[in-house]
């Protein structure tokens, strides 16, 4: 009698449960379709390690617009260009959210109290007077223009020297890279270079390399934070990760106290100072509420290092990839900028007019590495519709920019490596609507300009400077075999750089 209760109990529990999870799982009305996944975690165990590429697999099931669940919340995936582009553009309003997480608040968050800081994750009222300054004043501080342009080919020039130094000896070139691009970031924000063996400079590139790319396996935490307090990988990550940022956000405090000392109000040489600057006037203008605080400028440093690092030197090493191998792209680009620029001078902004090849090969490199697959994912900001489907307030939305880059209808032959694509007749640059490594619509990349001046800039010069080849015998691993971590890289390789 006992034993038949206990079952009668087990079956009410179980019907229970099914309810339950057919309820929370159920697909409001009129949303896109999608696959089922699994109760608690959605469809997440089966993304795999190559996400975009598995979401690209389901869209010839449910087409271009879908929805998966990402432990309870509904994500809508945008596959191709035309989701994307009626999503982004012509509902830029909409889709202008972020949805945080439990590690962006620990990452974005600040010591003192529980609001999203910085530009990548907050929203509202201060993610746009953020971002209204952080674009003035990144154009400001000369995007194309002279100052920052000496800065990036100081860089160049380290950067060759340190190849120079090791003599033919084949080398990845990555890490170095990120070093290059960290210290014009520090151009950028603090107007200052850091010699690559300084003390606190290491202590960003050990963030930058070791601590931030641990981040790519940070999807468990986010679905259950409590995952992090269980002795075991999960705890060991978290606590060696939230260490490093520590880490960092002492580097950062200390320079900002060092800033201060020296920086005279009006003098605007640098990102930092002119945060300082606004913030002393609205100080003075009586705001005791401004949004421009200490722990603001620590939050935008991190965001501004951790989203413009990895993607701009993942670029230009997927470009160094590349040239290696196609030789006869890189002879091409050599004997453009021969004849174009000749061999005594350094290749400059200005002259990208007469260099669209150089251009063409950038922007090619660009779409096939497509170093941010999957875009950061953004949140409904209301209730919409897309393509005629609904697509409930507070949904997450991941734009496929892989695929967009890849889609066939509108790109010939894309698995080939061909500049020519970006060419007209006449050998002028093309820009069509569908190349959005830096996305579209309300929140794309701030860093864009700097990011493109250099990619361009390392581009040109080192191919101007050396021939770029792998030893002889060595097995370069194709393109399909990258790695897909924080950003998309290329598989590794060495590389010789031999001076022209
Ligand atoms: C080749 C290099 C880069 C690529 C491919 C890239 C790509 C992207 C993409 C796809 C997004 C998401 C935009 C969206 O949600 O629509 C983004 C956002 C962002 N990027 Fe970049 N980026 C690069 C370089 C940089 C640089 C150099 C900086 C720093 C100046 C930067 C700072 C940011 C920030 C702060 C955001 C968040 C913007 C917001 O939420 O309003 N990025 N980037």
């Amino acid at each position: 009698m006992l034993g038949l209760l206990a079952s009668w109990q087990a079956l009410f529990l179980v019907a229970a449960f099914s309810v339950y999870i057919y309820f929370k799982w159920r697909r409001p009305k009129g949303v896109p379709p999608g696959p089922n996944g699994v109760p608690v975690l959605g469809y997440a165990p089966f993304l795999t390690a190559r996400p975009h590429e598995k979401l690209l697999e389901l869209s010839k099931t449910y087409g271009n617009i879908f929805t998966i669940y990402i432990g309870s919340r509904l994500t809508v995936i945008l596959n191709d260009y035309e989701a994307v582009k009626t999503a982004y553009t012509d509902n830029a309003d909409a889709f202008a959210d972020r949805s945080p997480g439990f590690a962006h608040y620990a990452l974005n968050g600040s010591d003192h109290d529980s609001r999203i800081r910085g530009l990548t994750m907050s929203n509202g009222d201060q993610w746009r007077t953020m971002r209204r300054f952080a674009l003035t004043t990144l154009r400001d501080l000369g995007m194309g223009k002279s100052r920052l342009q000496s800065r990036i080919l100081e860089e160049i020039d380290s950067f060759s020297a340190t190849l120079k130094k090791k003599n033919l000896k084949p080398a990845n070139p990555e890490h170095l890279m990120i070093a290059c691009i960290a210290n014009i970031m520090f151009a950028v924000t603090f107007d200052k270079r850091f010699e690559h063996d300084d003390q606190q400079f290491r202590t960003i590139m050990d963030f930058l390399t070791i601590a931030l790319p641990t981040l790519s396996n940070v999807g468990p935490i986010q679905l259950f934070p409590w995952l992090r307090l269980i002795p075991g990988k999960f705890k060991k990550f978290w606590a060696d990760f939230t260490t490093s940022q520590t880490l960092l956000r002492n580097v950062f405090r200390k320079e900002l106290a060092l800033h201060e000392k020296s920086h005279d109000f009006g003098q605007v040489q640098d990102y930092v100072g002119a945060f300082q600057d606004q913030r002393e006037k609205e100080l003075k203008q009586g705001n005791t509420n401004t949004y421009f605080d200490e722990d603001e400028l620590i939050v935008e440093l991190t965001n501004f290092f951790g989203a413009g690092a990895e993607t701009t030197a993942s670029t230009i090493t997927w470009a160094y990839y590349f040239m290696v191998l196609h030789p006869d792209v890189q002879r091409k680009v050599q004997d453009v900028i021969d004849s174009k620029i000749g061999r005594d001078r350094d290749i400059i902004m200005e002259d990208k007019v007469n260099l669209t090849y150089v251009e063409a090969v950038c922007q090619e490199v660009q779409r096939l590495g497509n170093v941010v697959p999957l875009s950061i994912a953004r949140s409904a900001v209301e209730d919409s519709n897309v393509l005629g489907f609904n697509v409930p307030k507070g949904s997450y939305i991941m734009p496929n920019l892989w695929n967009v880059h890849r889609d066939p209808r509108h790109w010939d032959a894309p698995e080939q490596f061909r500049p020519e694509r970006f060419l007209d007749e006449e050998g002028r640059l093309l820009n069509p609507p569908q190349f959005m490594p830096f996305s579209i619509g309300k929140r794309h990349c701030p860093g864009e300009s700097l990011a493109k001046m250099e990619v361009f800039l390392f581009v040109a010069n080192i191919l101007a400077r050396f021939n770029l080849s792998v030893p002889r015998g060595y097995d370069l691993r194709p393109p399909e075999e990258y790695i897909n971590g924080l950003t998309a890289r290329p598989p590794p390789f060495e590389v010789i750089f031999t001076p022209r």
